[in-house]
């Protein structure tokens, strides 16, 4: 037996309060979960167009403005929602491209948190949602380099880049570090003001962040996510700190710590390079000592490469990334893609959730099936791990791609076998 709908439009408070910004009559959705209203919608300031989140208690009444976190979606005409584990909703936008057209609202509701809303709630002490963009299909995780300065790790990552670049895209840092000679913005680094990084900071944009040799370093959200996006595996060389918080944040990744083959060595590289002054050189030998110290701090770190010889440590890192026999595949099968018309129903069936196309007036038969069920990620970087089946992929009028000969769509058969409420769907235009 299905669920009942999660909401339905109807469902709008008595009080529901003008003078907001959100715009009314169907850009907007409201959701109930506990004690609280959740209402969703756009709002319209020219270029700057989101949708905007406030939150009503039911015991204290009045709406705040939750602190947003995350990528904001563009507005959409109309939004469907359902609520999800009660730490999170799903947002589904109509009449959207495929890649924008599935979001995830993760909230706090009683003691039930995702880590992230739960981190953040106790940093800023105010209510928090984050918003993740919801990704059809998985995305290999990602590779942190980590290591003292001079080490090697910048070398090493060329090399990878330079064999597999269809495979792999480098995470290009921000700092407040001045460029090196031959350094480009925007390829080596986003060299940045630090007063205007540390506006992002507490804007949530980083995945993580550090003071590094006096100057600070972050690796933004966006960064990751546009690499993974491009159907490609992100390479991050960070220090130890920012492994550190890449490891309690909600990316899985594959740590890798490069080490000299003595402190001698790696002095002697450093001084090599010539790209540092010897007050610099000093700073950066200090905090190798510390580093090389913390690398071995208990799972942390999931492998340890030495160094010494560059070939032979660029094998050994290939080996550990099953790249050893590898030839370069490119346009590896990719996802289903779907596009969400904008007269649609929803309905949630444990972790699926089932679309239905067409006006309740002039329902279609054509229906798809969104399994929830492998999630993965979350914010303040994307929820991947949705799976997309349709029953027709060919013929139904829904823009559905999908790649292999059909065969994998035999889970839609199972939809027959649910049965849905009658109630209509949660919620339609
Ligand atoms: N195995 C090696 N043997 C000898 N020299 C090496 C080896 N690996 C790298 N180098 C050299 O050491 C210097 C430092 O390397 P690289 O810039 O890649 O270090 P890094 O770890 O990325 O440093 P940073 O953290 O400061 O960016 C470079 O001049 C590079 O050519
Ligand atoms: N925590 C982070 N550390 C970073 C990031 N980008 C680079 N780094 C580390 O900084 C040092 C120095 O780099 P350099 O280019 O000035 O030599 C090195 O250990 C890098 O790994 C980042 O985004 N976050």
């Amino acid at each position: 037996m299905g669920e009942a709908p999660a909401f339905v439009a109807d469902d709008l408070p008595g009080d529901y309060p003008n003078g907001f910004d959100l715009k009314s009559e169907g850009h907007n959705t409201v959701v109930n979960v506990g004690n609280k209203t959740y209402l969703i919608g756009g709002t319209d300031h020219g270029s700057k167009s989101t949708i905007e989140v406030r939150v009503s208690d039911k015991r204290t009444g009045g709406w705040v403005t939750p602190t947003v976190l995350g990528t904001r979606p563009k507005p959409s005409e109309v939004i469907s929602a359902v609520i999800l584990n009660e730490d999170r909703i799903f947002i589904l936008k109509g009449d959207s491209s495929p890649d924008d057209c599935f979001w995830f609202l993760e909230i706090h509701h009683e003691q039930v948190d995702t880590p992230f809303v739960q981190e953040k709630r106790k940093e800023f002490g105010t209510e928090v949602v984050a918003w993740s963009k919801g990704v059809v299909g998985d995305a290999k995780k990602p590779i942190v380099i980590s290591g003292p300065s001079g080490v090697g790790k910048g070398t090493l990552i060329s090399a990878l880049m330079k064999e597999f670049p269809s495979t792999f895209g480098f995470s290009v840092s921000h700092t407040t570090r001045a460029p090196r000679k031959r350094e480009q913005n925007g390829v080596h680094y986003h060299f940045t003001e630090r007063s205007v990084m540390e506006e992002e900071i507490r804007d949530g944009k980083f995945l993580e962040f550090a003071e590094v040799h006096g100057n600070l370093y972050g690796t933004s959200i966006e960064v990751v996510e546009v690499v993974a996006d491009a159907g490609k595996r992100c390479i991050l060389d960070i220090d130890v700190q920012g492994a550190r918080s890449v490891r309690a944040s909600s990316l899985e990744a594959i740590f890798i710590f490069v080490c000299p083959p003595s402190f001698e060595e790696l002095e002697k590289r450093l001084r090599a390079r010539g790209t540092e002054t010897e007050q610099q050189i000093q700073k950066r030998l200090q905090n190798a000592k510390a580093e090389l110290e913390q690398a071995e701090s208990q799972g942390l770190f999931d492998h340890i490469l030495v160094n010494d010889d560059l070939e032979t440590c660029y094998a050994s890192l290939k080996k550990l990334l099953d790249l050893d026999e590898a030839v370069e595949i490119i346009n590896e099968s990719s996802p289903p893609l779907v596009d969400l018309p904008r007269d649609h129903s929803v309905s949630k069936i444990d972790k699926k959730i089932l679309i239905s196309c067409g006006t309740r007036e002039r329902a279609s038969k054509n229906i798809f099936l969104l399994d929830l069920s492998s999630l993965k990620g979350g914010a303040p970087g994307r929820t991947r791990g949705l799976d997309i089946y349709t029953s027709d992929s060919m013929t139904n009028g829904i823009n559905v791609a999908v790649e292999g000969d059909g065969e994998d769509l035999h889970e839609v058969e199972v939809i027959q076998e649910y049965e849905i409420e009658d109630e209509g769907p949660s919620i339609m235009k």
